[in-house]
């Protein structure tokens, strides 16, 4: 008997609950809703409907529908139990669509649910498509500002097979996930900025754009500013409305800090207190604002022997450091070069508009062998130097390589696998370049040397490419 007791009033319970939920639902509801029992009485009326109607819902409740809402129908189909849907009523001057249904208690009519979508069709139909306009509009010009700030990049566009490489970028997919600050190590030119892009770009951020720092390029006097914005008059030469920084553009998204170890020691401070405070305080201001930033730092510098020499903090560097991510240089994967080279042929080739997509055997193994101090960078450079060089539709060879390069080989090496005339072609070139160098570029002395004409000497070098630097 008590058990019985106890159960039924643990339902009453579940029902007032579940009642008060029904009715906090129908209150917040984005649409306007009515209810009326068989006589057209409003039984319920959520209170956006009664802000529209401009009456308190105390004082609807209670009242017939007819008194309360102009043009309803509500009366009528609470009594004749027929749903009408998408009738067009005018209220307070407005075109509305409503929806009547009659409600039925087993089997028995017992009154009726209205509900307004939306106070005028036209404004609504203008509406969707203005939205659905901007919508499109947003997402080309993210696009396009992401391709202009070169920030579009993904992790597709990270060229190369090699285990070192591959390494690096199984890891970075990991973390792009997280909200751990990452930093990025690595030679110039290897990559580092593109891996930054791909990590925001995967990462639950990418709706905003990744701000981009190079702490090597903004002269020190105007870094702070630059990274923290200033107020209005803060300094001779202010912008009269202030302007934001770095870090308060960054909010939501993330920051990529390049070039970090360049940062001097006062603002490494500062950056060590935005990270610890999750705050910035423009230059100038009073008030300090918060900021939720993701941090991708890169340097090609050995931090960890700064922080021996005290010209990097301890502290900011362990904060930095939570996830390090060593980008190998082109000489570590060099098996990456063949498909590096094809991959930057065709984007060259894309973006100058030519159809130049071969390079031949000799001309890649020197790209092989080559050690790349400037890494993918300078490969790009030689890439698109050699576009400028070559005939319109014809391949790259040893002639478009820089002499530097080619002279770096062993002319064994390159025709190993070559064509007897490109073999020929690749000693002359080498013997040339050799010879003017030894001459300090005195070209007369080096017809000399070699046995030729000066006439025949120009007509190489030109053929060649050689340019004998001043
Ligand atoms: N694995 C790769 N695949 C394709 N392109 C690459 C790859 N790595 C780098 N690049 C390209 O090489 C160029 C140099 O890369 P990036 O600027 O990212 O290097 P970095 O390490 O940031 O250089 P720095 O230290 O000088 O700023 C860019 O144009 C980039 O798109």
């Amino acid at each position: 008997m008590g058990e019985q007791v106890e159960q039924s009033s643990m339902m009453l319970e579940d029902r007032e609950q579940l009642l008060e939920m029904y009715n906090s639902i129908f209150d917040i509801i984005y649409n306007w809703i009515v209810v009326v029992d068989r006589q057209g009485i409003i039984r319920m009326i959520n209170s956006r409907y009664c802000h529209f109607l401009g009456v308190e819902q105390q004082e609807a409740v209670g009242k017939h529908v007819t008194e309360i809402i102009e043009n309803t129908r509500m009366h009528i189909v609470a009594q004749n139990g027929r749903r009408e849907i998408g009738d067009i009523q005018q209220i307070k001057g407005n075109k509305m669509i409503a929806d009547r249904i009659p409600i039925y208690q087993k089997g028995q009519l017992i009154g009726a649910v209205g509900t307004v979508i939306f106070k005028d069709v036209v404004e609504l139909d203008a509406y969707v498509k203005r939205v659905g306009h901007m919508e499109k509009e947003l997402d080309f010009y993210k696009k396009e500002l992401k391709k202009a700030l070169g920030t579009d990049n993904t992790f597709d566009n990270i060229i190369g097979t090699s285990q070192a490489l591959q390494r690096a970028m199984n890891l970075a997919k990991r973390v792009a996930s997280t909200k751990s600050n990452v930093l990025l190590l690595g030679e110039s030119g290897t990559g580092k900025g593109l891996f930054a892009s791909a990590i925001h770009n995967a990462s639950p951020r990418s709706e905003y754009p990744l701000i981009k720092v190079n702490c090597a390029a903004i002269p020190s006097e105007l870094l702070e500013s630059e990274l923290f914005g200033y107020e209005g008059g803060a300094f001779t030469g202010a912008k009269k409305g202030g302007k934001p920084g770095k870090f308060e553009l960054a909010h939501k998204s993330s920051i990529f800090l390049d070039e970090i170890g360049d940062l001097p020691l006062n603002m490494q401070a500062k950056l060590l207190k935005v990270l610890q405070e999750k705050e910035i305080e423009r230059v100038g201001g009073v008030k300090s604002q918060k900021v939720d930033i993701r941090i991708i730092a890169a340097t090609n510098r050995n931090l960890e022997e700064m922080v021996k020499e005290k010209t990097f903090r301890e502290d900011l560097y362990y904060r930095l450091n939570v996830i390090n991510i060593r980008i190998p240089s082109l000489r570590e994967r060099k098996e990456d070069i063949p498909m590096l080279a094809d991959y930057l042929i065709r984007k060259t080739a894309k973006e100058m508009d030519r159809f130049v997509t071969e390079i031949s055997p000799a001309a890649m193994r020197c790209l092989v062998e080559y050690q790349w101090p400037g890494n993918i960078r300078e490969l790009e450079n030689v890439i698109e130097r050699a576009f400028n060089l070559v005939d319109k539709e014809a391949g790259i060879t040893l002639k478009q390589l820089p002499t530097y390069l080619v002279a770096e080989q062993e002319t064994e090496a390159v025709y190993a696998e070559t064509s007897l005339k490109e073999a020929v072609e690749a000693v002359e070139r080498k013997t040339i370049s050799r010879c003017l160098n030894e001459t300090m570029g005195n070209k007369y002395q080096t017809a000399r040397l070699l046995g030729i004409s000066r006439t025949s000497l120009y007509e190489k070098m030109e053929k060649y490419g050689i340019e004998v630097s001043k």
